[in-house]
């Protein structure tokens, strides 16, 4: 599969997946996309891939001569990653490494650009981390689902004084039922994004 668009947002059913792997959707992975402001030939952390869709597309933005380093502490996430990368061309700069992101983020080279995928109540520790390592002019973006973890980022982010803007999306795709259009919701997602 090639994707020779210039937008994002790979349709979901175009990338493998593997049972209990989590996976951005499209439209709030174009979302999170255009927050993270890449560039040509540039460098993105993409911390907690899941399914790798973020990295992939961010791999095909930036374009050749640009590196994603992808971090999972599942296994298989890792596995699928690779998959995807491979599935969809970009496999000569999208690296995947298996561990703790807190772990790993010190040892990768450093980047100007940090997205947030996972990491729970780890969330203030990780943004803090991408902050220190994106320096002046970084950007870090957040998906955050739950509650509890949008509390922690954003008592972070105030208490440490970073500039930073929050958006709510709520996506509703329509389906056919009934010779009707109904709305199924996806999970409503906090975007963070902070400005280092
Ligand atoms: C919601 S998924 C990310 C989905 C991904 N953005 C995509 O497009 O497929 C979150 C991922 O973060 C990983 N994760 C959570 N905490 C982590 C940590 N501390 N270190 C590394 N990975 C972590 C989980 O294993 C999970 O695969």
């Amino acid at each position: 599969m090639s994707w020779p668009y210039a937008t994002p947002g790979i349709p979901d059913e175009e990338f493998i997946r593997a049972e209990g792997v989590p996976m951005t959707k499209a439209e709030i992975r174009a979302l999170a996309l255009s927050k993270l402001r890449l560039i040509k030939g540039g460098t993105l952390v993409d911390v907690g891939c899941g399914t790798g869709t973020i990295s992939v597309e961010a791999a095909l933005i930036m374009g050749e001569g640009s590196k994603v380093y992808a971090i999972d502490k599942d296994p298989l996430a890792v596995e699928i990653t690779k998959k995807n990368a491979a599935k969809f061309g970009v496999g000569d700069r999208l690296i995947v490494a298996e561990g703790d992101a807190l772990e790993l983020l010190p040892k990768l080279p450093r980047s100007n650009r940090y997205f947030l995928g996972g990491g729970g109540r780890e969330l203030p520790m990780l943004f803090q981390t991408a902050l220190e390592l994106a320096g002046t002019g970084g950007v870090i973006v957040a998906d955050v689902i739950t509650l509890e973890s949008l509390r922690l980022a954003l008592d972070f982010l105030e208490n440490a004084g970073v500039k930073y803007e929050i958006a709510q999306v709520y996506i509703a795709r329509g389906r056919r039922l009934g010779g009707y259009t109904i709305l199924s919701p996806l999970n409503p997602v906090y975007i963070i994004t902070a400005y280092a």
